[in-house]
């Protein structure tokens, strides 16, 4: 038996616009929210937020980190700090690791990791299928009881595209109280495919990719979904028609869930004229008709959460042709700025509702405890403060992560994540990342290398 050791200095936010609304101050004591009317101000650490807004500790369903095997690109460590730089205190590590995270000893690693590098929580994703070959399940049941407590599987990357093995793993993901996280995609309708299907691809040559590869498998699923009373998660919505399948899915009572990117809200297709793979992603850049779907769903709660699926590469996968090139682009920092432009200076949410789908609605899907009572007393300290009024011009210093595959290189973003706290410990300081290990030259190089372009493809206000 340890005695029961003194508190930890406590630490009083002042003036911050809770959620956007109401100004009042926020404590912390021992990693949890406390009443600030019991804390003693002269020998407390006192964060004058006057003019910013508190939000929840964001979660991230959908990140890839890496590691193992990709390291080139980014690991665990640099990972969690692009996430926590970005304003999130929990990322959900995608499966598409080499080895694949379809053992116990690749997803407890991946937990271990996160747990070392200490900015944000990890976890980690399953493999729905031995090594993501879409031919037999993998071993779930394991994955879910190991120290990692998966409870979340996806083949992200590569669509489960047989429907008899989707029907199996909804099953088995049912049993186990888990989510099955789709990568909607016929591969039948999408070979050789590049950008978005449309006078754009024919006119650039490039292989085009229809919207009905990603709808057709969203219904199919929702069927299964039905079928089986399993929950269904579609990873990435990128089509208005795949909104309107999410949409009578819900009105049939179907238990599915679903996700856009911040890039997805943001840009079109009209970005991929220069050819630059920075702007290669799958599912692709759609249509101006696409983006104004995607957040009208958003904001009506067809669409439930935020994802950002943070793909980092390495220059040399992204600076070939755009044909040969990687799909994939980091998120993780400047997420929340893409979603107060896309979604918050539009009037389609407010920071509650940015709240909710970045923060608690995340949490409940994946199952992480602590996000349920954002910001209310009692709950674990997972803050973040933003500076609403800030505006950014996105450059290789804005991002923390390894990789700098960003498509918002050398554009204006607005807010700014000023502090972040996970679990009361402080993460971010004046939007500098706390005990980050410095590989900033390694940044530079790759930021440089990718470079900047113009953004004809942003849609705006
Ligand atoms: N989203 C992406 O464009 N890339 C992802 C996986 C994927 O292809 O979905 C990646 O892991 O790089």
């Amino acid at each position: 038996m340890t005695a029961p050791t003194a508190h930890t200095r406590a630490t009083l936010i002042t003036g911050a616009a809770i959620l956007g609304g109401e100004r009042r101050d926020l404590a912390i004591v021992d990693g949890a929210l406390v009443d600030p009317t019991t804390i003693d101000r002269d020998s407390a650490d006192v964060v004058d937020a006057s003019g910013l807004i508190a939000l929840p500790g964001l979660v991230d369903l959908h990140t890839h980190l890496r590691q193992p095997g990709g390291e080139q690109a980014e690991t665990v460590a640099t990972g969690v700090r692009a996430a926590a730089a970005g304003g999130y205190t929990c990322v959900f590590a995608m499966a598409n690791t080499n080895p694949v995270a379809d053992t116990r000893a690749v997803v407890e690693q991946v937990h271990r990791l996160g747990q070392e590098a200490g900015l944000a929580t990890v976890r980690p994703i399953g493999a729905v299928t031995v090594g993501l070959a879409g031919e037999r399940l993998a071993d779930m049941t394991m994955l879910a009881r190991s120290a990692a407590r998966v409870t979340v599987f996806s083949d992200d990357g590569k669509c489960v595209a047989d429907a008899e093995l989707m029907r199996r793993a909804l099953e088995h993901a049912a049993s186990l109280g888990a989510v099955v996280a789709q990568h909607a995609q016929d591969p039948d309708l999408t070979r050789g495919a590049v950008m978005h299907e449309g006078p754009l691809s024919a006119e650039l040559g490039l292989a085009g990719w229809p919207s009905v590869a990603e709808s057709s498998i969203v219904a199919r699923d929702a069927m299964l979904a039905e079928l089986t009373g399993a929950r269904l998660h579609v990873c990435h919505v990128s089509t208005a028609g795949t909104v309107e399948v999410v949409r009578a899915a819900k009105a049939r009572g179907i238990a599915i869930t679903a996700e856009v990117t911040p890039h997805h809200l943001l840009l079109t297709e009209q970005l991929v004229r220069g050819y630059d793979a920075r702007f290669k992603v799958n599912p692709p850049l759609r249509t101006d008709a696409d983006v104004q779907a995607l957040r009208e769903a958003l904001a009506d709660g067809t669409i439930d959460i935020v994802a950002t699926d943070h793909a980092p590469h390495a220059p040399e996968a992204k600076q070939t042709a755009f044909a040969d090139a990687a799909f994939g682009m980091v998120g993780l920092e400047t997420a929340l700025g893409a979603v107060q432009e896309a979604m918050v200076e539009t009037g389609l949410l407010d920071w509650a509702g940015v709240a909710r789908v970045m923060s608690t609605a995340p949490a409940a899907i994946g199952q992480e405890a602590g996000y349920d009572a954002p910001l209310e007393i009692g709950s674990p300290a997972h803050v973040v403060l933003v500076d609403p009024a800030a505006r950014t011009t996105i450059d290789t210093g804005s991002l923390r992560g390894r990789s700098a595959n960003s498509p918002f290189l050398g554009i204006e973003l607005p807010g700014s994540v000023r502090h972040v706290w996970r679990g009361g410990r402080r993460t971010v300081a004046d939007a500098v990342v706390v005990e980050a290990v410095v590989e900033a030259a390694v940044g530079a190089a790759v930021g440089a290398a990718v470079g900047a372009a113009p953004l004809e493809g942003q849609v705006r206000a």
